[in-house]
Parts: structure tokens; sequence; C-alpha cells
């Protein structure tokens, strides 16, 4: 029992343990239970507010759809009443189209049946303008046989022109005098006589005796009263020479104040009328230029120097360093003689201006006396001109050389001191150098002495060879400068007394008569040529179409008749380059001999009408004038005939150059520190070939400007002084071409100038 009771109380033990297991086990479910209704109940909430939002979101979308399914059809309505109303109109208009095509239907048909009359014209007027062209085809090959026979001609022309001015002589001296200024009016003149065939006799009124009278004889004489234009009417001629390839100088010589600027500029300010030389001559070159440019194209370029103290100075250089340039001492192939100056391209005569007054202004500043400086140094403005014959490529060069020497007044030795003594010297030095120059050049001396100033060498090659010359001899006629205008006529004369001297030319042995003959004959075929030319001128502008058609052909044809211009006695460059600088360096000096041979057949004719006139003067003079000893016989040296007559019983005195007067000159020279010749280097191995337009540049297209030039020009004279110590710098207008080449490495001269350029 008792085990059974334990038994049992084992049972209840177990069974009581494990009901507190399952009780454990319901607890634990219970929670478990719990914790999954509670994670149902948030699933539910999450899902019951997805529901709801989807449910708003559905509505608002049933709304949106709702609202665009109305618009819809809103759209669709109007839609469907506009293509209505389209509908209509396009109805109407078709119509209208219908209308309009019915009514031109009628017309098209009445076009269609005159239109076929056309055509029947069109076919008739077809045929006679074949006819009409095959008669214009013969009419143009006239013309084109016109044009090139018109081209001819004019080559013609231009020679015998040049052969005219050769023989009126390559040395011209022309004497002007200048009028007593206002308020001089009650002084003595000089000026006894002025003859027409350039007769000047002088006087001094205060000495009067046998010695007081003197003729001299130039090309021509300019009375005081003659006019600006007068005096640039016997010039004119050289200035077309230029464009034909010639170089030609034209310089005034004379003491300060005796009108040399006044010549050679015209006062400042001036008028059209009033213009000098230089003004007139640009003016003429740019004229011509352009009335030329159907056959040739010209480029023109000027380059401006000073000569002070024998030193040369580039006046249109910016550049303040003012470094001394060097001279070529031959005649390069591209005309340039101080290759370092600056060159500056021009287009018309008011270019040239403002470069010269650039250059005026410059020679003033700089200077302790600005005026004196101004007149004792020489200015040298060069006009280089370049032309290429359109036709055969041919290329001329030619430059104009225009010179305002310094004055020549003499300085009182014993008053002359330190710089003055020495500027004076050198002045001296120049113009005697000068007149040694060409009065070697026309005696056919064996040594023409260029080297012996900066001034000849400058000039060197318009001084010589198939150069031509002109000297204004410029005189005061007041009897204060007599001694100068004395000394000035000295000079002249012997200047002038190479070109009339007949000795040279009589030896020749050629006849007066026959180089009178060549003259006129010369004339007579100018003058045929030029009717020629006029004839010939007027089929050639009589059409502008035909005038086309024919230039074309003329240049696309060769012609065979042409020659190259201005043949051998011009700066004619054919082709390319013909003449290499070595080959031109070895011609030198020597021009000079072909040239003397010229001038000796072309100054005799003049010479002895000269000195005929001088007989015939002499008689006629009112002065007592022993002409006995002037032989005028055909075949003798008249100038030395004429300096042999010197008697002391004359009155009249032919004066020449003699070798007194030529040691006054050189003995005040005394100096030695001048320096000589050339600074550059003129080895065959410093030869740079300088270019004054590079050839790759092709000839302008556009013609140049029509020169027009303000009827006042405003000026500067030589004596404006400056207060600023600066140089005038070039505006940008006026663009600098380097006036040489890129030379090759190596070479002291290239590196000078290509530094220059870059
Ligand atoms: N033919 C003339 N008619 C009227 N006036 C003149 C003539 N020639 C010169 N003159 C006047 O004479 C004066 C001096 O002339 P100009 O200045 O030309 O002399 P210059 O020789 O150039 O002197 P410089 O050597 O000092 O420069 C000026 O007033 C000028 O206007």
């Amino acid at each position: 029992m008792e085990e059974k009771e334990k038994l049992q109380e084992q049972d209840l033990i177990r069974l009581m343990e494990d009901n507190d297991h399952y009780k454990m086990q319901i607890s634990s479910l219970d929670t478990e239970l719990e914790s999954s209704k509670h994670a149902h109940e948030k699933d539910r909430l999450q899902l019951v507010a997805q529901l709801e939002q989807t449910r708003v979101e559905s509505e608002n979308k049933i709304l949106e759809l709702q609202c665009l399914l109305s618009e819809s059809t809103k759209k669709v309505q109007e839609l469907e009443a506009f293509s209505e109303s389209k509908l209509v109109k396009l109805k109407r208009r078709e119509l209208g189209y219908k209308h309009f095509i019915d009514s031109h239907y009628g017309s098209l048909q009445e076009l269609r049946i005159s239109s076929e009359s056309i055509r029947q014209e069109v076919m008739r007027t077809k045929e006679i303008y074949v006819e009409e062209l095959s008669h214009f085809g013969f009419n143009l090959k006239g013309l084109v046989d016109a044009a090139q026979n018109y081209h001819t001609v004019l080559e013609e022309n231009r020679k015998l022109y040049n052969q005219v001015q050769d023989l009126k002589g390559n040395i011209r001296v022309y004497c002007r005098i200048r009028p007593f200024l206002p308020g001089q009016s009650q002084k003595l003149t000089t000026i006894e006589y002025i003859g027409e065939n350039g007769e000047l006799v002088v006087t001094n009124p205060s000495k009067l005796g046998k010695d007081s009278h003197r003729l001299f004889k130039f090309n021509k004489v300019f009375a005081p009263a003659v006019t600006q234009e007068e005096v640039f009417r016997d010039t004119q001629p050289l200035i077309r020479s230029v464009l034909d390839g010639y170089n030609v100088c034209i310089f005034a010589y004379g003491q300060t104040g005796s009108g040399k600027t006044y010549t050679m500029s015209g006062p400042s300010m001036s008028s059209v009328e009033n213009w000098g030389v230089n003004y007139r001559a640009l003016n003429d070159l740019f004229n011509i230029s352009q009335s030329r440019k159907s056959s040739i194209a010209y480029e023109v370029g000027v380059q401006m120097v000073e000569i002070y103290n024998e030193q040369v100075r580039d006046l249109l250089c910016s550049d303040t360093s003012q470094k001394r340039l060097g001279i070529w001492s031959t005649t390069q192939p591209n005309g340039l003689a101080v290759p370092d100056a600056s060159m500056h391209p021009v287009k018309s005569t008011a270019n040239v201006l403002e470069l010269m007054n650039i250059g005026l202004m410059n020679r003033a500043v700089g200077a302790t006396a600005l005026n004196e400086r101004s007149s004792r140094s020489h200015s040298i403005l060069t006009v280089h001109v370049r032309g290429i014959d359109l036709e055969t490529n041919d290329i001329l060069r030619g430059c104009l050389h225009l010179v305002d020497l310094a004055g020549s007044e003499r300085v009182d030795r014993s008053e002359a001191r330190g710089d003055r003594l020495r500027e004076a010297q050198h002045i001296n030095k120049s113009l005697s150098a000068l007149g040694d120059v060409i009065f070697a050049l026309a005696q056919k001396s064996s040594h023409v002495p260029y080297r012996n100033s900066k001034l000849t060498q400058v000039l060197q090659s318009s001084l010589g060879g198939q150069a031509k010359t002109l000297m204004f001899v410029q005189l005061n006629p007041d009897v204060e400068s007599y001694s100068e205008t004395i000394s000035t006529l000295k000079f002249a004369e012997r200047v002038s007394g190479v070109e009339l001297g007949a000795a040279r030319n009589n030896k020749e042995g050629r006849g007066v008569k026959e180089l009178m003959d060549q003259v006129a004959n010369l004339k007579d075929t100018i003058a045929k040529k030029d009717e020629e030319i006029g004839r010939l001128r007027v089929p050639k502008t009589s059409g502008n179409g035909e005038r086309r058609s024919v230039s074309s052909t003329r240049h696309s044809s060769a012609s065979p008749r042409r020659q190259s211009l201005g043949g051998p006695r011009t700066n004619q460059i054919s082709g390319e380059r013909s003449s290499k600088p070595t080959q031109k360096a070895a011609s030198d000096v020597d021009n000079s001999s072909e040239y003397s041979d010229r001038q000796s057949d072309t100054g005799s004719q003049q010479s002895m009408d000269d000195f005929r006139h001088h007989r015939d003067f002499f008689r006629q003079s009112r002065l007592a004038v022993v002409d006995a000893d002037l032989n005028l016989g055909e075949d003798t040296d008249s100038r030395a005939t004429a300096r042999g007559s010197q008697n002391p019983n004359e009155d009249v005195v032919l004066i020449g150059f003699d070798d007194a007067d030529s040691e006054e000159r050189l003995s005040d020279i005394s100096d030695g520190v001048l320096s000589m010749g050339t600074e550059t280097d003129g080895s065959i191995n410093s030869i740079v070939e300088y270019t004054l337009f590079p050839e790759t540049t092709k000839p302008p297209s556009e013609t140049p400007e029509n020169p027009s030039i303000p009827a006042k020009l405003p000026r500067l004279t030589q004596k404006t002084v400056q207060t600023g110590s600066s140089r005038m710098s070039l505006q940008k207008s006026t663009p600098k071409v380097p006036s040489s080449k890129k030379p090759p490495s190596g070479n002291t001269s290239a590196v000078r100038s290509s530094k220059r350029w870059q």
C-alpha cells in the first residue's frame, strides 16, 4: 500500500512536473501567439493603409483621366470645326484656281502663238548676228593689229624722245635770278643783261671799270619775273625720262637766300601756282605713270637722306640712334646708292609731300644752331621708280634725285672757327667735288672722282652714264652779294661750260650740220609718230567692249615686233635680272667713257650755236667787247679759245673755270679728318643684293591714287625750329618697306640690314 502510495506519489510528482512543463510550454506558446498576433495586427494595419492609399491614388487617376477625356473630347470637337472651315476655304480656293486656270488658258494659247512668231524672229536675228559677228571679227583683227602697232610706235616714240633729250645735253644748267624782296626796291642790282639764249651779264655798280662786266652763258637764264610754271616747263621733259628708265638729278646751287628752296619747293604754304620744281615734278611723275597704266605698272619708292659734315643720315628713319649710313660705290641693279636708308612706297604726290615734310623736320632737329644747320647740309630726296611692262614683263628702273644743296657762301677764314669752319670746309669740298665730277664726265676723263665726297657718291648713278642732270644756279641780284654771285656763277660756268665746250665734240669730227640734221630728223620722226599714235588712239578708245577684247588678245600674244623698252641706254632689266652685282661692281667709274662719247657727239651742235651766239652777242652788245681772240673755227676748242680770249683790255670777260679758282676752293679743305670713300666694304664677299621692290611683289593691281593735291600745301620750311629733341617718326599710314633683301648669313652688312627690318 505504502508502496502503492509511494508510486502514486511519484506519479503525482511526475504528473505535477509534467503539468509544470506543459504549463511552461503553454505560456511560451501564449507569448509566441501574442507576438504573432502583434505582427499580424501590424501587417494588417499596413495593408489597410496601403489599400487606402491605393484607393485614393486610383480615385485621383480616375479623376485625371476623366479630365483628359473631357479635354480630348473638346479638342476633337474643335479640330472637327477647324477642319470643317478649312475644307470650306479650300473648296472656295479650288473654285478660284479653277476660274484662274480657265481664264489663263486662253491667254496661254495666245502666248504660244506669239512665242512661235518670236522664235521665228530670233532665228532671223541669229542669222543677222552671225553675219555681223564675222564682220566684227574682221574689225577686231584690225584693232588688234592697231593696238600692237600702237605699242611699237609708242616705244619708238619714247626712244626718239629720249634721243632728243640726249642731244639737248645730259647736263643742263639753268640760272634763275631772285627778284628783290619787298622793302629792297632801293637796292642796286648786279644784273646787267639777260639774253634770250642763256646769256647773262653781271656787273658791279660800285666798282666800275674795265673788269666790272662779266658775261656768262648757260642753257637758260630765268629773269626775276619768270613764274614757277615757266621754270618748270623747261624741266618737265626730264621727268618723262625717269619713267623711261633714266636717272635724273635736279639740284639747286647758290648762296643762302638766293631762292634755292623757292625754286625747288616753292614758298611755304604755297598755292598751286607757286609750287616749286619738286612738287610739279612729282605730280607729273604720277600723272604720266597713270596715263601709261594700261601698258606699264609703275611702283614708286622714296628715300631721303642728309649729308652733313660728310656723314650720311636717314631723314625718314624714326630710329634716333642716327648711325652713319654706308654708300655703295658702284651702281646697284636696283639703283640704290644708300641701301640702308629706309625706303617708303608712295602712291601719290601727297604721300611724297608727307614724307618730305617729315624729312625736312628731321633735318632741322638735333642741331645746335637749327637755322644754320638747315642750310649747312645737303638734303637728297630720291624717288625710285620701277616699271613693269605688262606685255613683256620687262622691268624699267629710274630714279629722280631732288637735291637741296647747302648754301655756297664763303666763310671768311679769319672769322670761321671750330664747327663753322669745319662745316664750311665740308661744304666747299663736296661742292668742289661735284664740279670736278661733272667736269671729268664731260671731259671724257678716264677717271671720274666720285669718291671725293659723299655727295658725289650718293649721286653717282645720276651724274654719269645715261643720267640726266639739271642744275639751277640761284642768284641774289643784290649788289652786296656780288662776290657770292660771281663765285656761284664761276662754279656754274664750270659745270655748264663742260656741256657747251665744243673742243672734244669737234675732235670727234662730226659735222655740226650733221647733228643739226639729226635733231631735225628726230623731231620730224617724233611728230610723225605722235600723229600715228593720235590716229591709233582713236580706234583704240572707240568702244569699251572692243577695247577689252583687244587688250586680252594683246596680252596673250607674243609680239615679235616689240623691242625691249629703252634699248641699251635705259636701266632696263629684261626678264628677271640680267646683271649681277658682281658684274656691276666691275663697271664702277668706267661708265663715264660711254657717256662722254655721247656727250661729245651731242654737245657739238649746241656748243657751236652757243659760240656763234657769243660772237653775235659780243658784236651787238653796247659793251666794248674784244672778241678778236675768239677763234670760232668749227673745229677748234671753243672753250679753250674763250678762256684764251681774256685780255686786260676787254670790258667783258668770258669766265670759265680756271685752275686758280679750283685751287682756291681746294685750299679750303685743309683738315685731314674727312673720311673718304664708302663705309661699305666693297669686296665681292660683302656685296649684298638690295632690292627696292622685292621681286615677289606683284605689280599693284589697283591704280595709284589719282594725285589729289590740296590747292594749299601746308609745308614746313627747313628753318622750322624744333623745341623737342626727338626726331619726327613716320605715321603708321606710311608703310615702311625694307630697302634690302635679307642678306646671306655671315655678312656684316647683311646682319645690319636684316636687323633693321626685323
Ligand atoms: N623767284 C622768286 N620770287 C619771289 N620770291 C622769291 C623768289 N626766290 C626766292 N624768293 C624769296 O626769297 C627768300 C629766300 O629764298 P629761299 O629761302 O628760297 O632761299 P634759299 O637759297 O633756299 O636759302 P637757304 O640756303 O638759306 O635755305 C624767300 O623769302 C623766298 O620766298
